[in-house]
């Protein structure tokens, strides 16, 4: 047998047109060839198929959504259909879009080709969805346009109680019928809510997430005085009650993962499964006397002080060389904290002491510990593991105190496990 470049071209080419627009339209296309067409077929077939689609530099995924992105911006309405139906349903699995990928890239879109453009493909999008959405597990519901949310950052809210505690909700983004569950995360001394933005993201695909500013901290009341883990775990269950959605899941990092611990031994029934990250349930008497050094340092001469030691706990020696600007940004949310508040809560923080109450705690716990950190070396997660009854605990290689932020992958990979136990 002799070989045919063209007809090897032809081949291929057909071979990548019917993984990415599906057979029965690759078909229908071939049926309805005649003399006037067949040629410019066979020149798509190959050109655009094999010569274009088939390059590895980028996945095909990616190329739908800018063949997407590009007949919308040039109205080429019947192409910007066939794209979303097989993207949707007809293409190989590794080409297809959920539902919630094609909004983002119609919104994406919107910006560059604009507004009119973006209507139409909405609405085009949108009749597919509805004569095909049963068959894919979606449904449309009617939605009112101000009680959504940017899902990367969500409703801001503030609480009604006092002192008010700033709070961010985000909605369950997948559309399952099912009553969703709530998480709450809560962020480390010196922090704020978006320390969190990356995993609440995530986890805000099938839960509800809820993130807030400690007291003192971000955008919340910051009163006078020294604060204690009971207070702190106060405003905690203040903000559950006030969500209104029964038990939450809790997820703390360090003082996150301490008012974690009091809401869960004060309030049980406000906690239906806990997470206790880079945390501790006791500091020795030589620590204690260290944090009552730095109230006294910062009350003298402000955060600003203390900064470079504090980003020294909170990151390894390799991660600040390789990630500045990451530093940089937790740098700067710790010396724009009020110092009041800061303080405050490094009193709650030095007195902590829940380790005789910890076999209180009985729902399902896992303690996430950096191997690397000195904040909360293992040893304090392993007495807290010890203590509740059936805790779990993972130890996240290369991870120092703000694990969620060195160790992103390693620490959703941990919680979701978790999670879905
Ligand atoms: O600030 C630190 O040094 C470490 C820390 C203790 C409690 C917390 O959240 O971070």
């Amino acid at each position: 047998m002799t070989f045919d470049p063209i007809r090897h071209d032809f081949e291929r080419g057909l071979k990548n047109r019917r993984e990415i627009l599906g057979d029965a339209w690759v078909d229908r296309s071939f049926d309805r060839a005649n003399n006037f067409n067949a040629e410019f077929q066979e020149l798509i077939t190959r050109f655009a198929w094999k010569e274009i689609w088939g390059r590895p530099g980028l996945d095909k995924k990616t190329r739908r959504a800018m063949v997407l992105a590009i007949t919308m911006a040039l109205g080429r309405w019947e192409e910007f259909e066939l794209h979303v139906r097989a993207g949707l349903q007809g293409g190989a699995p590794d080409t297809r879009l959920t539902p919630d990928e094609l909004k983002e890239i119609l919104i994406q879109t919107a910006i560059y080709a604009g507004v009119p453009a973006a209507n139409t493909g909405f609405s085009h999008a949108q009749a597919i969805l509805k004569e095909i959405g049963e068959e894919i597990g979606y449904a449309l519901t009617p939605t009112n346009p101000g009680d959504t949310c940017h899902p990367g950052y969500g409703h801001e809210r503030v609480t009604k109680s006092k002192p008010a505690l700033h709070y961010s909700v985000r909605a369950a983004r997948n559309n399952h019928t099912q009553q969703k569950q709530t998480i709450v995360l809560s962020h480390a001394l010196g922090c704020d809510l978006t320390m969190w933005d990356r995993l609440a993201t995530t986890l805000s695909a099938d839960f509800n997430v809820v993130t807030y500013d400690h007291r003192g901290h971000g955008a919340s009341d910051a009163p006078a005085g020294l604060y204690s883990m009971a207070d702190l775990a106060e405003d905690a269950a203040r903000l559950v009650e006030e969500l209104d959605c029964g038990s939450v899941i809790w997820i703390g990092l360090s003082m996150g993962g301490m008012v974690g611990q009091e809401l869960a031994i004060r309030r049980p029934e406000l906690i239906s499964a806990l997470v206790i990250a880079n945390s501790t349930s006791a500091y020795p008497d030589n620590v204690r006397e260290v944090w009552q050094q730095r109230i006294a340092t910062v009350q003298a001469q402000g955060i600003e002080v203390i900064a470079d030691a504090v980003m020294e706990r909170y990151f390894h020696e390799q991660f600040r060389r390789e990630r500045p600007a990451t530093v940089a940004t937790f740098r700067r949310r710790l010396i724009t904290t009020d110092a009041e508040g800061y303080v405050g809560c490094c009193n709650a923080v030095g007195t902590v002491d829940t380790t005789n109450r910890l076999d209180q705690i009985n729902v399902p716990t896992l303690v996430i510990a950096g191997e690397l950190d000195q904040g909360a070396p293992v040893s304090m997660s392993e007495t807290i593991t010890n203590a509740v009854p059936g805790a779990k605990l993972v130890i996240l290689k290369d991870a120092s105190h703000l694990a969620v932020a060195e160790q992103p992958q390693a620490f959703t990979d941990a919680v979701q496990a978790f999670l879905a136990r």
